[in-house]
């Protein structure tokens, strides 16, 4: 059976210390697996839809940690195994305000960074109906500049409907070649998501969401452009259509992944047959709920979105 939706992308392993602990000074580290596009299948399958993910990681312990974490999700993960080489990682500080959650990469070289398109199960894009990826994957070597054009372009040949979400990293590349790099794969995308500061960030376009939205809409010819606004929640526009969604409130323990959270819920209900604006809802309480949740990856069900969606949460449940 053909996928709803394939991810592609590097997942890594992700280091935390316990609470707002430093690095610097921890004894310990919570192990997660973590990538934006093996995020946004789980999101994906967790809100219906039957999602895979493909990447490369080297056979090894660390490697296969990773691989393992991302299975217990119920995705398929179609990986291709190297003998040896790294995987990614990345060390990951939560603190509130004035300090900030603070991110430190350590991928560069990694097995997947090396990976050209046509080691990856190619029919499994074809065959599907929707093709994922996001700006974090040409933004980590030349060669995955590269490999990314070709994923989008065997997608766009076999008319697998193509989203993407800009995700600008600015510790993995300048705004410029950033910028330079995404606007070539405009015109491979279907399904366009760009978080506003990074619309200001990449694109120098710091107008306000709706005006950026058909802005991007008409320049670049997208079917559907989603602007996300963190906690002012959510515009898209498809067909001409603007649809507004405000964030639903929550008591935030871990924000990374909320993005990946939200574009997975809003490609799951959409491939299921909800309108945008019913969609938009569905990834705003998802964003929501993956706040909530310790690790990049939301484990959420249906019916709890369901529940916020219908305004029907409660504070204990028993
Ligand atoms: O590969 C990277 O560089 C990543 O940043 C992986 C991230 O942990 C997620 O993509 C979370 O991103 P948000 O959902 O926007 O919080």
């Amino acid at each position: 059976m053909s996928d709803d939706l394939v991810t592609f992308g590097e997942s890594m392993l992700r280091l935390s210390p316990p609470g707002n602990e430093r690095l610097e000074t921890t004894g310990e580290l919570a192990v997660h697996a973590a990538g934006a596009e093996s995020n946004t299948a789980i999101a994906a399958e967790r809100l219906g839809a039957k999602a895979s993910w493909l990447s490369k990681l080297p056979d090894t312990s660390p490697g296969r940690r990773i691989a393992n974490g991302i299975r217990q999700h119920d995705i398929t993960t179609d990986v291709v195994w190297a003998e040896e080489g790294r995987p990614g990682a990345y060390y990951l500080e939560h603190a509130g305000k004035p300090r900030g959650t603070n991110v430190v990469y350590d991928r560069a070289d990694s097995e997947f960074s090396t990976a050209a398109a046509e080691e990856f199960n190619l029919d499994r894009v074809r065959n599907a109906t929707a093709f994922y990826t996001t700006g974090i994957t040409p933004a980590l070597s030349e060669q995955m500049r590269e490999t990314t054009v070709n994923m989008l372009s065997v997608a766009r040949n076999a008319g697998t409907m193509v989203a993407f979400d800009v995700n600008y990293r600015r510790k993995l590349w300048e705004p410029e070649a950033a910028r330079n790099t995404i606007t070539r794969l405009f015109p491979a995308i279907d399904v366009l998501v760009i978080a506003a500061k990074d619309a200001e960030a990449v694109l120098d376009y710091d107008g306000e969401p709706t005006q950026l939205a058909h802005h991007l809409a008409s320049e670049y010819e997208f079917r559907t452009v989603v602007v996300t606004r963190g906690a002012h929640g959510a515009v898209a526009i498809h067909d001409n259509v603007v649809h507004e969604q405000e964030a639903f409130e929550t008591d935030t323990h871990d924000p990374i992944g909320s993005g990946d959270a939200f574009t997975g819920a809003f490609l799951a209900r959409r491939l299921s047959g909800d309108d945008v604006g019913r969609a938009l809802k569905y990834a705003t309480a998802t964003a929501a709920l993956k706040r909530t949740i310790p690790g990049d990856v939301a484990t959420v069900s249906k019916s709890e979105v369901d529940a916020i969606v219908a305004d029907r949460t409660e504070d204990i449940s028993r």
